[in-house]
């Protein structure tokens, strides 16, 4: 923590020195480069491939799993399973809109890919005349598995679960879950006709796309990865003299032009059936982690303090340390006012 304080307090007194265009073009392509770097050394990062340029991996294996399990559906590359320019159209109006839509569509992908496995397997080796056996029954069932890991969040619509902006009036209301709900409309729209598939059709109507997204805005969960950059920076800071003066005199400059921007964090918003569950405490018993070694995509809960049996386990969505009429200004983007012990206790 310490180190993280000197660093941006020397930084921003230094802000807006740039640097030359071929130091940075000598940096990227590898002729130059800053002391001790070799113990940072960035993964190599792997592209789509289905052909688009959105999509990035840490690696061939994520890449992989994510064509088969999201991907392939939404992809806007050569080797897409969609409508190429209908998928442009729905990216560029939710990009322009509400990037929650592209989670929406993810949630989509995902159960008819999954659905599609499902019957796969299901029929795999079948005989045509045993096909014939393929009731609409069993193929609800079906889908009804494949839904089975979002239904967990399947709680409230979108445009009624969704904050009034501070700035609009009580009285506004009414009109403004009204455009909402016709902003989610729009977006489904441009989905059908990338992606729909008839015996997937419950997926695409708007009852069930305004709850995907209601998920999203009532259970969404703030990843935040903290900068590499800061970490190289830290680690020089603890180097023991004369290394550290060494090194300092060789990236100041680097540094001032960096300004405060080298310990700006990677931020992402994550759906957990469990940790996305779970209610609010200023007073919290547990916090929600990704630690470095959750490589398989997981989250955990980590207990603050002991926690009785029979007591809820909760976290908290804020800065639990602000004072109390902050904490509520802040909940009230949640949609919520807080009833924990602490804010009953403090309540004015
Ligand atoms: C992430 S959900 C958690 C609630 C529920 N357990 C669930 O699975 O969806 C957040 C909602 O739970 C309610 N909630 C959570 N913590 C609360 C608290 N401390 N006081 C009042 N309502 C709370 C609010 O309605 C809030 O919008």
């Amino acid at each position: 923590m310490e180190n993280h304080n000197d660093l941006s307090s020397s930084s921003s007194n230094l802000m807006n020195h740039t640097l030359p265009e071929e130091i940075l073009k000598s940096l990227i392509n590898g002729d130059l480069s800053l002391p001790h770097t070799r113990n940072f050394e960035l993964p190599s990062v792997i592209r789509c491939c289905g052909g688009c340029e959105e999509e990035h991996y840490c690696s061939k294996l994520c890449a992989e799993s994510d064509w088969e399990s999201v991907h392939s559906l939404l992809c806007t590359g050569q080797s897409s399973g969609s409508s190429q320019a209908a998928m442009l159209r729905f990216l560029e109006h939710a990009n322009g809109t509400n990037d929650i839509f592209i989670l929406a569509a993810k949630v989509i992908s995902f159960t008819i890919l999954k659905y599609r496995k499902l019957k796969q397997l299901h029929f795999e080796g079948c005989k045509l005349l045993d096909r014939l056996g393929e009731t609409d029954e069993s193929r609800f069932s079906m889908l009804l598995e494949a839904w089975k890991p979002i239904s967990m969040g399947f709680k409230k619509r979108w445009w009624d679960c969704i904050a009034l902006p501070d700035d609009a009036a009580p009285c506004n209301e009414g009109s403004f879950r009204m455009q909402i709900k016709d902003l989610a409309f729009t977006s489904l729209q441009l989905l059908k006709d990338a992606i729909f598939d008839n015996e997937c059709a419950y997926l695409f109507s708007l009852e069930v796309y305004g709850h995907i997204i209601g998920m999203f805005e009532l259970n969404n969960l703030d990843l935040v990865v903290a900068s590499p950059v800061e970490d190289y920076f830290i680690y020089i800071d603890e180097l023991p003299s004369p290394e550290k003066e060494e090194a300092e005199r060789l990236y100041s400059s680097f540094l001032d032009a960096l300004g405060d921007e080298y310990s700006i964090c990677c931020q992402g918003t994550a759906f957990f059936p469990l940790q996305s569950c779970m209610n609010h405490s200023c007073a919290p018993s547990a916090k929600a982690f990704k630690r470095d070694e959750d490589r398989d995509g997981q989250a955990v809960i980590i207990a603050c303090r002991p926690i009785s049996v029979g007591e809820e386990i909760t976290i908290s969505y804020i800065d639990e340390d602000l004072p109390y009429e902050e904490r509520q200004a802040q909940l009230a983007d949640y949609g919520f006012k807080c009833r924990c012990s602490k804010c009953l206790e403090e309540k004015p």
